[in-house]
């Protein structure tokens, strides 16, 4: 991935801005030049993966500073995740030093954010809004489809919210889904849609797709506002630009513009990058449309095309392009490099998904000892997160250092959910969802019924259910019993404490720990006989001090007299409650990506290996890749096997994974896997087909007949083995001479270790630990494990495990 980061080694970090323009432009080919310097009209760069379209994005920022004399409050940057535009920012400040910092780079969500918190008035909202995640909205479909008396086996809670989220996607409101709606389906979702949004409005939240729909509405709506924007950003940049659904292509229009305005503004300069063929959002409304309409609406576009890929080996990009020929009704483009041909791909058909780990383990763990590569140089792709298990597992036992990126978020975590709840409740007392959260959380004797009295009361006096809880508090609120008033009395009352330390100006983690005493939640978890509440404790451990470094950074920031901070009504405090909210509910898998020099303490700085699924990897770069699970079934995903349009976006999310690799390409399958429960056995992807068979070395392309542990006799005769073959594999493998101790001997000695839940046991590495649940049987048998401060962990029982039960 480019970023500012590579400006010419010679640009010194704080040069003045004027670094000569030699500098900036030197190691850009003629077509890149040419879109740094483009100046006037729209201008779209459609290029394959790894010709440069970031770094041209990046390069232009500077170049506009630098020698067109932008200042940087002119600039509008908007990038796919905020780990990039954070660094983009950083390098920008390093370029041109404090001005940087009124420069906007950011994501599409949170540039909305920050304009809806200024312009939250106009739209009847209050600034201290919520922001509605998937979970939250999921939430709040359901009381209303209960509301609405739907049948919710009929029209599960998920399906509206699909609909609905498509519906925000394509900027069709309420009133037109209503007037559009033309089957029983539709009309059910547009009733929904209504109350949903009028109670969105009422708890004075937007969900995710709002962000970006009522922030085009704004703008339409109201010229004023959209004419301060065209004056303010006269330079707009999008990154990934074939990922824009409609509602943001049609934001960036409106902020753009596309003729002078009323006034005589003249449209700002717009420049958008991205590459059909990477296009991997549909799910989200994504279409090739964006580029499509860009054309329409912008006729006196020019655009760019980088044909030349800097970031792989010609092997790789021949594999790319292979495989991305097959999709039809593409604008057919051929990257081609100057580095040479580089190493084969290499391929390799695993027994089972345990094998196929221990070969990218092995495989690994020999790259670095021949010091061919770093483990932070490493990324292992996979179709969906649940395959990221059995990496882990044989990881963990080769002590590989590694980071899993995605998965089951911290955030999403019930406890943080309840203690992220409250503090929204405090933020904004009129979030209803959150509200409704945790008013019996924990228990303290508001029921049920209780809890449906006050909503109900809230329906009918059109009142929030805050106010409806005040109400009940005062005995205006028939058909409550004195037990629930009394109950509600003391949560009130709770909330009105808590809600006097934020007045008084108490940093975030001295709130959410009050919250964690006052409301009895931590002392509730501690004092709990199961096991799984003593990890709860540590993540609601880990969410203080989260907040805490939230303070501190921003107390650092504050104090740096070179960081000129933007002070914009609307936009919450540094520091302050709603602003943690804010970061918290806008953080994004890919921004915990880790940086390539960013090694873990301890491991001798060679960081870790990064584990990621296809999607978050977009738009990333690692010299090594390893593209797993290539199976039908698993990549292609199941779902899209019998559909065209579904399966030409899988082939580009595998012609993604391919493009990430810079020097060394591994593709591999499993004949079995067993990560869905049951065994299954996949026939090979056909994406594996397509690769040219010139370009792959396989490594092991029949499934081993020598397998090791249990039932290795089955070779492809139908019944799916359950074999573990780690050992034989790591014989035959490349580093089976560097001997990994947790590896050792005794391997083969298969007897299960038998444990159940709450059993204590001793661990050579993690020390004492608690089983707190056991899967599989046989072979498959695990445990997971929480070993206190060395973490959870989950492990294989067979083996030699260097563990004893006490
Ligand atoms: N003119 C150039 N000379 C040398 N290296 C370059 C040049 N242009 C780009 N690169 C390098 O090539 C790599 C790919 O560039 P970049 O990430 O900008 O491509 P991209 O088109 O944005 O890729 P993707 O489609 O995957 O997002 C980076 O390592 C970048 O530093
Ligand atoms: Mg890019």
């Amino acid at each position: 991935m480019d970023t500012l980061f590579d400006l010419p080694a010679e640009t010194p970090a704080r040069k003045p801005a004027s670094g000569g323009q030699a500098d900036l432009l030197d190691d850009l080919n003629p077509s890149q030049r040419e879109a740094v310097t483009h100046a006037g009209g729209p201008l779209l760069v459609v290029a394959g993966a790894g010709s440069g379209k970031t770094r041209v994005l990046t390069r232009r920022i500077a170049y506009l500073l630098g020698q067109r004399r932008v200042h940087p409050g002119e600039i509008m940057a908007i990038t796919f995740t905020n780990k990039a535009a954070a660094e983009m920012r950083d390098r920008v400040a390093a370029l041109v030093g404090r001005r940087a910092n009124a420069m906007w780079v950011s994501t599409f969500h949170s540039m909305c954010v920050r304009i809806l918190r200024r312009e939250a008035k106009t739209l009847d909202m209050s600034s201290s809004f919520s922001i509605y995640d998937s979970d939250d909205t999921k939430r709040l479909i359901t009381l209303v489809a209960r509301d609405l008396d739907i049948d919710p086996k009929r029209y599960a809670a998920r399906t509206l919210a699909v609909h609905i989220s498509n519906l925000k996607n394509e900027l069709v409101d309420p009133d037109e889904a209503s007037a559009n709606a033309a089957n029983d389906l539709e009309r059910r979702v547009a009733e929904v849609y209504v109350e949903y949004q009028r109670r969105l409005n009422q708890a004075n939240a937007f969900d995710f797709d709002d962000l970006i729909m009522r922030t085009v509405s704004l703008l339409q709506a109201f010229p004023d506002v959209a004419e301060y924007y065209r004056r303010r950003f006269r330079h707009v940049l999008v990154d990934e630009y074939q990922d824009t659904n409609h509602a943001q292509y049609t934001l960036v229009r409106e902020l753009a513009g596309t003729a002078p305005n009323e006034s005589g503004v003249e449209p700002a300069e717009l420049v958008v990058v991205g590459d059909a063929d990477q296009s991997i959002y549909a799910f989200r409304g994504a279409t090739i449309r964006n580029i499509e309409e860009f054309e329409r609406d912008f006729p006196n576009a020019h655009t760019i095309l980088l044909e030349q890929n800097y970031r792989s080996t010609q092997t790789i990009l021949s594999a790319a392009n292979a495989v991305i020929e097959r999709n039809p009704n593409r604008r057919a483009k051929r990257l081609w490099t100057d580095s040479g041909d580089g190493e084969k791909i290499v391929g390799y058909v695993a027994d089972n998904d345990h094998d196929e780990a221990a070969f990218v383990a092995n495989e690994i763990d020999a790259l670095a000892e021949k010091g061919e590569a770093d483990y932070s140089d490493v990324a292992v792709f996979y179709r969906t997160n649940n395959q990221s298990r059995v990496f882990e597992e044989i990881f963990i036992r080769l002590g590989l250092p590694y980071k899993v990126v995605g998965g089951v978020r911290f955030y999403e975590r019930r406890e943080v959910r309840d203690m992220i709840a409250y503090l929204r409740v405090l933020a904004n007392p009129e979030d209803t969802v959150s509200l409704r959260r945790v008013l019996n959380v924990p228990k303290r004797g508001i029921g049920d019924r209780a809890e449906a009295v006050v909503a109900t009361h809230a329906e009918r006096e059109r009142i929030s259910f805050a106010a409806a809880l005040r109400d009940a508090v005062e005995g205006k609120v028939p058909l409550l019993n004195p037990r629930s008033v009394k109950a509600i009395g003391g949560f009130v009352a709770l909330l009105d404490e808590l809600g006097e330390l934020i007045t008084s100006g108490a940093e975030v983690h001295d709130v959410l720990e009050a919250v964690l005493d006052k409301t009895g939640y931590r002392v509730e978890l501690e004092e709990s006989d199961d096991p799984q509440d003593h990890t709860r404790v540590e993540n609601l451990d880990e969410l203080v001090t989260v907040a805490r470094e939230f303070t501190e950074i921003t107390a650092e920031v504050v104090a740096d007299e070179n960081a000129e901070l933007v002070v914009e009504p609307g936009v919450p405090a540094p520091g302050s409650l709603p602003a943690f909210l804010e970061r918290v509910s806008l953080v994004a898998d890919a921004d915990s990506v880790p940086s390539p020099d960013g090694g873990e303490e301890g491991d001798g700085g060679a960081g870790v290996v990064t584990l990621m699924t296809v999607h978050t990897a977009k738009g990333l770069e690692y010299p090594v890749v390893f593209c797993t699970g290539w199976e039908d079934g698993v990549f292609p995903h199941m779902r899209a096997l019998g559909d065209p349009t579904e399966l030409a976006e899988e082939r580009r999310l595998a012609y993604v994974a391919i493009t990430r690799a810079r020097k060394r390409l591994y593709v591999s399958r499993a004949i079995t896997r067993s990560a869905w429960g049951q065994p299954s056995m996949n026939p090979a992807s056909r994406f594996l087909d397509e690769l040219p068979g010139d370009l792959v070395d396989w490594r092991r392309l029949e499934p081993s007949s020598a397998g090791f542990g249990f039932g290795s006799g089955s070779r492809g005769g139908g019944t799916p083995r359950a074999a573990t073959t780690w050992g034989g594999r790591r014989t035959s493998s490349p580093s089976s001479s560097s001997g990994t101790p947790s590896f050792g001997k005794g391997w083969k000695d298969t007897v299960a270790l038998k444990l159940d839940v709450g059993d204590r046991v001793s661990h050579d590495k993690y020390g004492l630990g608690t089983v707190i649940s056991c899967d599989g049987v046989g072979p498959r048998a695990t445990a997971t494990i929480d070993f206190g401060a060395a973490g959870k962990v989950r492990l294989m029982l067979i083996g030699s495990v260097p563990m004893v039960k006490l």
